[in-house]
């Protein structure tokens, strides 16, 4: 059988990210969303993250959730280069606490907002993903009304 077209689009900043992201793609997993995995920095690998960006929409994405620590500016960037949805996770750092990547990914200058999640919240990152989708998608929707409905259970 066909994989089916990967809807949410998931770019972290560094391979060092992958574990604080876990809860993101197991979420995704536990609600049967589709999702693809990218590792790229904007300030590593800046023409990369813009080719991915990009293209994303056309690929079939839906909404990003951008992974990134310290002077976080991944959300950003990607939320520059598309006009799909941008969730940014902030990850927690070992210097400032993740204040640093939750200020930086925060504060978008007008124009051009990124969402964001807690200090490390990857789970939430993935349920408001599919809850944006679920705006104009009732499969989406009901996904999520079942996951509230088995938290209350
Ligand atoms: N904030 C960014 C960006 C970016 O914003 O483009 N690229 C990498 N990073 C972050 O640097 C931290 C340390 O990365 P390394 O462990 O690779 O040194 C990671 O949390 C990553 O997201």
């Amino acid at each position: 059988m066909a994989e089916a077209t990967p809807v949410v689009g998931i770019i972290m900043g560094s391979e060092s990210d992958m574990p604080a992201m876990e809860p993101c793609m197991a979420q995704l997993d536990a609600m049967g969303v589709p999702y693809e995995v990218k590792v790229a920095s904007a300030h590593r690998k800046p023409a990369v993250v813009h080719e991915w960006a990009e293209t994303a929409a056309d690929r079939g994405i839906k909404v990003i959730v951008a992974a990134a620590g310290k002077a976080a500016h991944l959300g950003g960037v990607v939320a520059a280069f598309t006009p799909l949805p941008v969730i940014a996770v902030p990850m927690k750092t070992s210097d400032l606490g993740g204040l640093d990547s939750l200020l930086s990914m925060v504060q978008m200058p007008s124009g051009v907002p990124v969402a964001c999640v807690a200090i490390n919240g990857a789970k939430n990152a993935a349920i408001l993903a599919v809850q944006m989708m679920g705006t104009n998608d009732p499969a989406m929707l009901q996904k999520v009304a079942d996951l509230k409905a088995e938290m209350a259970s």
